[in-house]
């Protein structure tokens, strides 16, 4: 393993780029460069005489725990961050503002997903770009270029002209994915921008990286996806603490030197095993009956069981968001009702958020932006709103009971080691894997009977996430229960007692125990029964149109979301296979 870094200095500034109306100027003079880098936000030292290095011409990963400075990293080289000292040369530029940036040739894809919900996935692609070259560019061609470069990232059509907030989070990260390699960049820099994306997407982006890289741009990427950075990187650089602490070539990236690096330790803190299966023998406190989740999905009857982590897993898009949505009364299936385990140890249906808080159950989204954080409030008030009203004593004034609401504060906040200031602070002060354990935190003070978690992890680093998995479990032992959705297929094992798998708005494959194995997950992700359940859509034998279900990644004809073409829409009803999707 590499020690420490130490760099050679960076190349002098250039100033402000020339703006152009042609295709973007790129003019290549050097590497990338940062040196001996500081930057505070008040008493925070978010870089703390941080250097790195990175060539044209490779993938290099920036590691870290939560809040080690990576993201502030990934702004200062973008222009959107003055340093406070130390220098930044990046192709010869140290831009001082997005727009200088862009011009030089380096694109930045920030890790808040940036898309303006009202506006076209068109008109978010070409967002900020009007001063450029895309100004001459008319609507028209856009409208095709746009098409063209979501239907190659998405592997769907989508209707490009339609508003953006009626998308999924994942294709709204595609949108800010695809802004930034409409420039062709020569510098792209990815910050957890595969957080929200699901494996076959993934291997998607890793294929557009992979171009990029052997175009001869560098490709930057800044993720806690320890499985997916080995597997992309050609470098990695580890951060702590606003330093860097050391740099990884491709042979010696293994999740055993990024730890040791990030941590300072060597122990690893997630050791798999096999979770134990009893409680699948406890009392039912959550199912369903006949639940479509979409008008024309197969019916879903699911039972949770007292002391169970459910894992839920799924390909974008097939139903399995919607159905978490659903169990938590965030939204209405499109028949039936998910049913809850009451005090009198009856069932009430759950039809909407409040009945499901009155009946103990809480909702973690990983959307942190549209359904998470109340961006104007608090760290303090944004982990324990929820919880101001039931802790008001009696009486006409309804006082806060503010010394128990921090008790609670504090031992939400250190078991989750949310890494912040002063607890007055904005949450938008915290980086986002802290902001995200804030919501975790808010989840758990609200003592749930059965916690839904919807991609909580996001964002999250490697050592928080096991630490997570400590206390869900600790939670389950309790007698509680937990369902979890994760689009990183690696958090079930050794976690969940069983996972079940989503395609075409429904449960398609069950494992429970040894059989949660990444590997049967991915198959049955992919149309490939190899759990218990074995609801095979597409049997050898059924028509072209199951077939190509079973084989592609489009969902099935059966339940098209809304936000797929109207192409799609119109095969679907004309009783297409649907396979030209693709
Ligand atoms: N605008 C800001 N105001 C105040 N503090 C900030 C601001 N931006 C970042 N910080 C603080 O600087 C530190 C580094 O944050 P940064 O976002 O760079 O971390 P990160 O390594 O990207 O974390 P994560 O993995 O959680 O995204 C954190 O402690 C964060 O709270």
């Amino acid at each position: 393993m590499s020690s420490t870094a130490h760099y050679a200095s960076g190349h002098q500034p250039s100033g402000a780029a020339e703006e152009s109306s042609a295709a973007p100027p790129v003019s290549v003079t050097g590497d990338i460069t940062v040196t001996d880098v500081r930057k505070s936000f008040g008493v925070t030292r978010a870089l703390d005489g941080c250097s790195f290095r990175a060539s044209l011409g490779e993938i290099h990963a920036i590691v870290g725990g939560n809040g080690c400075g990576k993201s502030t990293l990934a702004k200062v080289m973008s222009g959107v961050l003055p340093v406070d000292s130390g220098q930044v040369s990046v192709i010869g530029h140290t831009p001082t503002s997005p727009h200088e940036a862009r011009a030089a040739g380096i694109a930045t894809v920030f890790q808040e997903v940036l898309v303006a919900d009202e506006c076209s996935v068109v008109d978010n692609l070409y967002l900020g770009a009007d001063r450029l070259w895309s100004k001459t560019l008319p609507m028209k061609a856009k409208i095709r270029d746009a098409a063209i470069m979501m239907r190659e990232l998405t592997a769907i059509d989508l209707d490009v002209e339609a508003p953006a907030g009626t998308l999924p989070l994942s294709i709204k990260q595609w949108i800010t994915i695809g802004r930034a390699l409409l420039w062709k960049p020569k510098v792209l820099i990815l910050d957890e921008s595969s957080a929200a994306l699901d494996l076959d997407s993934t291997e998607r982006l890793f294929a557009k990286m992979r171009e990029l890289r052997d175009q001869g741009s560098a490709v930057l990427i800044v993720t806690h996806r320890i499985a997916e950075l080995i597997r992309i990187s050609d470098r990695a650089t580890v951060l702590r603490d606003g330093r860097d602490v050391g740099v990884l070539s491709k042979g010696e990236i293994t999740e055993k030197n990024l730890l040791g690096l990030m941590t300072g330790r060597s122990e690893s803190p997630h050791i798999p095993t096999a979770v134990a299966q009893e409680v699948l023998r406890h009392d039912v406190v959550m199912k369903t009956s006949k639940l479509k989740v979409w008008p024309e999905s197969q019916p879903i009857d699911f039972a949770l069981h007292k002391g169970e982590v459910l894992g839920i897993a799924g390909l974008d898009g097939q139903g399995q968001s919607d159905f978490v949505t659903v169990l938590a009364g965030v939204r209405r299936a499109a028949e039936g009702l998910p049913m809850v385990r009451t005090a009198s140890n009856g069932f009430a249906e759950i039809r909407g958020l409040a009945e499901a808080a009155q009946h103990g159950v809480s909702y973690v989204s990983g959307d942190r932006k549209r359904e998470g954080i109340f961006a104007n409030m608090s760290i303090f008030e944004n982990l324990l709103m929820p919880l101001y009203r039931r802790t008001a004593r009696a009486g006409k004034l309804a006082v806060i009971d503010w010394s128990s609401l921090t008790a609670v504060f504090d031992w939400e906040a250190e078991r989750l080691s949310v890494r912040m200031g002063e607890r007055t602070n904005k949450i938008t002060s915290l980086s986002g894997g802290n902001q995200q354990k804030v919501l975790i935190g808010r989840a758990f003070a609200l003592n749930p009977d059965i916690l839904v978690l919807n991609d909580p992890a996001r964002g999250v680093d490697v050592g928080a996430k096991a630490e997570l998995y400590k206390h869900l479990t600790a939670f389950a032992e309790r007698g509680k229960s937990v369902i979890y959705l994760s689009s990183e297929i690696e958090e079930f094992v050794g976690f969940a007692t069983r996972v079940v798998v989503f395609r075409n708005g429904s449960i398609f494959d069950e494992f429970a125990g040894n059989a949660i194995e990444p590997a049967n997950i991915l198959e049955a992700m992919f149309g490939q029964p190899r759990g218990s359940q074995r609801r095979i859509d597409a049997a050898p034998g059924e028509p072209k149109a199951a077939q190509a279900k079973v084989a592609g990644l489009i969902p099935g004809s059966a339940g098209l979301p809304p936000w797929m073409s109207r192409r799609n829409h119109r095969e679907r009803d004309a009783g297409s296979e649907g396979s030209g999707t693709r």
